[in-house]
């Protein structure tokens, strides 16, 4: 190991030690002694800890005094404290207990148990796993939930369902000797099962397969399992409805098959309600369209969520849509935008919604979302649909709500010069032109040699879609502040993933760490991202492998018209869709790129058509209708072949790393493999490495690390920089 690698993993260490902000909580408001007025706010945070391997979750505490429109005063209590072992918590909305789903091990034997903590006992614990009514607790963001009930009698969550154990045609049966226990577990097992394919929400989400509606009694310690969701449903996203009368929850419909869930909001599902004592359900909303993120008014009157269509695209641009609890009556707030608006207002693009997002009036609903290339922080008016951002003006790249409740939003700040931070501040009222008073909580360090701009192209009229014409898009310039000697700066060029998703200006620790060697980073989002309406998202179907090459390529060759930067030192790399891209550029373009890194890349569409967990999206990209029960016809097959990089390998002549996570569902490795050996095939100078235990995105800790050193070094070493 020579000094360039260890300086590169110090500064790799160094700059990871930022945590980002995950969850904050803020408490009711409580009247101190001397009639100030003062709330908590809870945060969580996660860090990646090298030496443990490990992503920790640590929280903190803030008190915030106020006057319901204004902070007084705020400052920490206390230090961080690392969690461990907690799946899921939840204070109740008193504040006066907490749940705690924990997952701990027993005598060698992994348990999970419900934890109901009042003040500072804790008063339950109850052993989920023995208590055997269903299998593991979902704490994923897809279909998990850990809710009070509005009277802090119940809790409810989201768990797999209970699955008969299978046993062997050859198990001898129960003798008389064994433990009653153990005889009446052999009476509910099947046998013939064992081997039974189960299937699952396929990438991030395998094991998960039925889910089930939960609820605990605590009074009564009871858990039961919620009756009258329909067979052909996947309950998640639940919460407890006015009254506490039952539950209103996403169905996600799983015939006639399921399709991947993760990244794919696109997924036909519904609304339902179902009721407590009957078991009856009710779909609230239509049973042909997508939804996510349903939220309850603070006057219980109106669920507001996200809307999009099934098929196409799998992020595009939603629609809010609202319930109205009493009159049953479905209205959209906020419709589709095609093309942005004159304000500015681009869409709403995103696949959750905060925790909390409605004014204390009921009136208004808030949405931290990308706008082009930053991401920001609007309002919407619901009576009138109006949306106006609180930070167009700001030169923060991202806003992210973390938590809004009694107009004290809390909000985590990051730009790609500055690790995220703590703000809060109140919402002003609907009729005032006043500005947000933001207050820093906890602050971060900004970097002062790292620059950021973003950058807008015009496509040239040969590049423009006649079906969408007129349509620009951006890049996201990262460079060192002071640029050495002219002419000589590299480059890296990142491609996004998706292809419908988006780089906002935030903070992004792999490329702050290459600024910081002295490389620039230029991350594009080509036509085809989210953020700039939903005509632009529509205008890649089709095109991919051309439209989204051609746009990588026009910026990146506009950037190098600016004398900073050293032409023959350009590389690209990418991930998924990005890794796509990276191998289009460096067919499509030989020689100009001198070191290529895909992560899990596309490289063949119709190989992977069969194999990924969503297979629509080789079909929808390539530009057809997709169908879960045809086999596409022989001139789709041929598209698909047609728009993959593979189509363009023996003009490669760049050199090629490539990251393969052994149990990506959304890409499978052999992918990658095809690919190495096209290469290989070719005496291409490639290198692979395998990551077991890491699925598409290859963020597990070491897996992560061990990418960027490689990555970076494959880099330097390709680039002649050393
Ligand atoms: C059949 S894989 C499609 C590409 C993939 N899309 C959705 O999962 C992708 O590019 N993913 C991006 C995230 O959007 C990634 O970086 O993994």
């Amino acid at each position: 190991i020579d000094f360039f690698t260890i300086f590169l993993s110090k500064l790799y260490r160094e700059l990871s030690l930022y945590p980002s902000l995950s969850r904050a909580d803020v408490g009711p408001v409580i009247t101190s002694q001397y009639g100030g007025k003062y709330s908590n706010i809870y945060t969580e945070w996660s860090q990646r800890d090298l030496e443990r391997n490990e992503n920790v979750k640590f929280c903190r505490q803030y008190i915030v005094f106020h006057d319901d429109k204004s902070l007084v005063y705020s400052g920490a209590s206390g230090n961080c404290t690392e969690i461990r072992g907690e799946v899921l918590s939840k204070d109740s909305p008193s504040g006066e207990m907490k749940a705690v789903v924990r997952e701990c091990t027993v005598k060698g034997e992994e348990k999970q148990f419900l934890e109901i903590w009042s003040k500072n006992i804790k008063m339950k614990s109850i052993n989920l796993t023995a208590l055997k009514k269903h299998g593991k607790v979902y704490e994923d963001e897809q279909f998990g939930c850990l809710v009070w009930s509005h009277s802090e009698t119940h809790l409810l969550y989201v768990a797999e369902k209970k699955r008969p154990k299978a046993e062997s045609f050859f198990q001898l049966s129960s003798s008389i000797d064994e433990e009653e226990t153990t005889r009446l577990d052999r009476k509910e097992t099947v046998k013939g099962e064992q081997f039974a394919y189960h299937e699952d929400w396929g990438e991030a989400l395998v094991n998960k397969s039925c889910p089930v509606l939960c609820v605990l009694d605590i009074e009564g310690d009871n858990v039961s399992v919620l009756e009258g969701v329909p067979d052909d449903i996947s309950p998640g996203q639940a919460f407890w409805a006015p009254g506490d009368t039952g539950v209103v929850f996403v169905g996600w419909w799983h015939e006639p098959f399921r399709l991947g869930l993760k990244f794919c909001p696109n997924r036909r599902s519904s609304l339902f309600y179902v009721d407590l004592t009957g078991g009856k359900c009710e779909q609230l909303s239509s049973g042909s369209s997508a939804v996510c993120s349903p939220r309850l008014s603070p006057d219980q009157c109106r669920i507001i969520y996200l809307e999009c269509s099934v098929y196409g695209p799998h992020m595009q641009c939603s629609k809010l849509c609202m319930y109205d609890w009493y009159t049953k009556k479905t209205s959209v707030v906020v419709d589709e935008v095609k093309r942005s608006k004159e304000d500015g207002f681009a869409g709403i693009y995103c696949s959750q919604l905060s925790p909390k997002c409605w004014s204390a009036d009921s009136q208004r609903v808030l949405i931290s979302c990308p706008q082009r290339s930053r991401k920001d922080l609007l309002t919407v008016d619901i009576s009138t649909g109006s949306v106006t951002s609180l930070t167009a003006e700001s030169d923060i790249g991202s806003w992210c709500l973390l938590n809004i409740e009694r107009d004290l939003m809390v909000v985590s700040c990051s730009s790609p010069n500055c690790p995220p931070y703590l703000v809060v501040g109140f919402l002003p009222s609907r009729d005032s032109q006043e500005k947000v008073v933001w207050v820093t909580l906890e602050g971060s360090q900004m970097l002062p040699d790292i620059g950021w701009q973003i950058m807008t192209f015009t496509p040239p009229p040969e590049h423009d879609n006649s079906q969408y014409p007129g349509l620009d898009f951006e890049a996201l310039l990262i460079k060192p502040k002071e640029v050495k000697a002219e002419g000589n700066l590299p480059l890296i060029v990142i491609p996004h993933g998706g292809p419908h998703s988006v780089i906002v200006a935030e903070w992004i620790l792999s490329s702050s760490v290459l600024c910081s060697m002295g490389f620039a980073v230029l991350l594009v989002n080509y036509r085809g991202s989210l953020g700039f309406g939903q005509d632009n998202i529509l205008s890649l179907l089709g095109n991919v492998g051309s439209q989204d090459v051609k746009d990588v390529q026009f910026a990146v060759e506009s950037v190098l018209k600016n004398g900073d930067f050293d032409g023959q030192k350009v590389a690209v790399s990418g991930g998924s869709h990005g890794g796509f891209l990276a191998c289009h550029l460096i067919g499509q373009h030989p020689g100009f790129y001198k070191a290529c890194v895909a992560r899990n890349p596309v490289t063949n569409l119709a190989s992977m058509v069969g194999s990924t967990d969503i297979p629509d999206w080789c079909v929808v990209e390539a530009g057809y209708d997709y169908s879960p029960d045809c086999l596409p016809e022989p001139s789709v097959w041929e598209q698909m072949l047609n728009k993959s990089p593979i189509k363009h390998v023996t003009q490669v002549q760049t050199p090629v790393l490539l990251t393969l996570g052994e149990d990506d569902k959304r890409v499978p490795n052999k992918q990658g493999i095809e690919y190495y050996k096209a290469l290989k095939a070719r005496q291409i100078p490639v290198r692979l490495l395998w990551y077991p235990g890491n699925n598409h995105s290859l963020s597990k800790v070491d897996a992560e690390s061990d990418g960027f050193m490689n990555i970076a070094l494959w880099i330097i070493q390709h680039l002649s920089l050393r």
